[in-house]
């Protein structure tokens, strides 16, 4: 079995420590640990975390293999730190039996730079009108224990409330995407001035807020758990928080977009910038970033919507929503909120790893670093300074928002049970 030493890393931003990994476990956790046999990794000044794990990524495979596949999406996702993503349910075809979703998780398996489990459609074809076979997708190789429509919304409260009842039997959770589909007929970005002044259509705050306000109520009344797939306003915040504050039920994600981007950006008429929720104001950004660090927000997830060039580069009205996020999340959250004093290494621990791995199940993801358990780890520099370039992306797609910005950070080593799927910040 190969023995890899990481020496002398600040363990979830706190202790300096050397850690042992022998074959797929944590050996050791100590000071001055002994390299004999083993692969010497210096870490000096580096963070140790827990695996990345990110409950929503869309890896288009089956269907739309042009802008991703699980292989370049997991390689993408080891490049930014993750050791397992949770794959979204929209592919061609939907995965929406536990053929499709068979089919995913073993190709995660197969190529081994990231554990992909398959996220299971809460509709069949994502069509919102009859609850698709749940059972039999959690029952299924797979394992499936988060649900979604993601990209659409489960609109019919009906349809919700049984899914809510369903998943509950086998302790799995409803991810929903709340978007009024009414409220957001022909919506291209956020409604406020700036698609006022546009003349673009806009998407109401209230559009997103309405849907969580219901199905947190239907969480409460079925007695299962929801959660709430990327969060855009500070009205969404408020319904959380208090939905919390009552007991219910319900987690909540936000993307690093929203927790940087606003619709001022949209001036540029950039396609780059079309996402889905919309990017906000600066009053919604800073409330996402402070509901994330008190824990209103449970955690941080990419929304990583790869579209090939031609869905991207063209006028506005036309382009895609979405935008990639896989490879620069770990560094906007750096910039955003350790930089700004919100949350500490072990706090982007908890929302990064720890609370991703909870909420979806994800065994042996979101562990503590210690003697015993799986080595799924992330080393990050956080003195490193570099400008995004998307030409040095692992992901098929280049739809960033972040090209040439200067981001903090920089992942050096990702170990997939113990086994280096990034070396020296290039993937292995
Ligand atoms: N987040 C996005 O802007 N796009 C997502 C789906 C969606 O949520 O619309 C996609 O699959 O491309």
């Amino acid at each position: 079995m190969s023995k890899i030493l990481i020496r002398g890393a600040k363990v979830l931003g706190g202790d300096v420590q050397d850690v042992l990994i022998n074959g797929e476990t944590i050996a050791e956790v100590g000071t001055g640990l002994s390299a004999e046999g083993a692969t010497v990794v210096e870490a000096d000044g580096q963070i140790l975390l827990p695996g990345l794990v990110d409950l929503h990524t869309h890896l288009r495979e089956p269907g739309r293999e042009d802008s991703e596949t699980v292989l370049t999406g997991t390689r993408a996702a080891a490049s930014g730190g993750y050791t397992a993503v949770f794959a979204m349910a929209n592919t061609h075809p939907v995965a929406d039996t536990a053929g499709v979703v068979e089919q995913v998780y073993r190709l995660g398996r197969e190529h081994g730079y990231c554990d992909v489990q398959p996220i299971g459609a809460v509709t069949v074809g994502l069509e919102g009108k009859k609850l698709a076979e749940l059972g039999a997708m959690h029952d299924s190789a797979a394992g499936v224990t988060v649900f979604s429509d993601d990209g659409k919304c489960v609109d019919d409260a009906v349809i919700m409330r049984r899914a809510l009842e369903y998943v509950k039997a086998f302790g799995g959770v409803v991810a929903q995407h709340a978007q009024e589909p009414r409220l957001t007929e022909g919506a291209q970005m956020n409604e406020g001035v700036v698609s006022a002044e546009l003349g673009l259509g806009g998407w109401p705050a209230v559009a997103e807020e309405s849907i969580i306000a219901r199905d947190v109520l239907l969480a409460e009344h079925v007695g299962s758990r929801v959660h709430i797939c990327h969060l855009s306003t500070a009205g969404s915040v408020e319904i959380v928080r208090w939905a919390k504050s009552r007991g219910i039920d319900v987690t909540a994600e936000v993307t690093p977009h929203h927790l940087l981007l606003t619709d001022e950006l949209v001036r540029s008429y950039d396609p780059v910038y079309k996402v889905n929720p919309p990017l906000r104001t600066e009053k919604d950004v800073l409330a996402l970033r402070e509901a994330l660090a008190d824990g209103t927000i449970d955690i941080v997830a990419t929304d990583h919507a790869p579209h090939p060039h031609e869905d991207k580069d063209c006028e506005w009205a036309a382009a895609a929503m979405g935008m990639v996020g896989l490879e620069t999340a770990l560094s906007v959250v750096q910039q955003t909120m350790v930089e700004t004093g919100l949350l500490d290494w072990a706090g982007v621990a908890d929302r990064m790893s720890f609370a991703p791995a909870r909420i979806g199940r994800a065994k042996g993801h979101g562990r503590p670093v210690s003697a015993g358990e799986p080595a799924n780890l992330t080393l990050v520099d956080p003195a490193y300074r570099g400008v995004v370039d998307p030409a040095d992306f692992a992901s098929r797609s280049r739809n960033t928002p972040y090209e040439g910005r200067e981001l903090p950070g920089r992942v050096t080593h990702t170990f997939l049970r113990g086994r280096a799927t990034v070396v020296d910040g290039k993937l292995a």
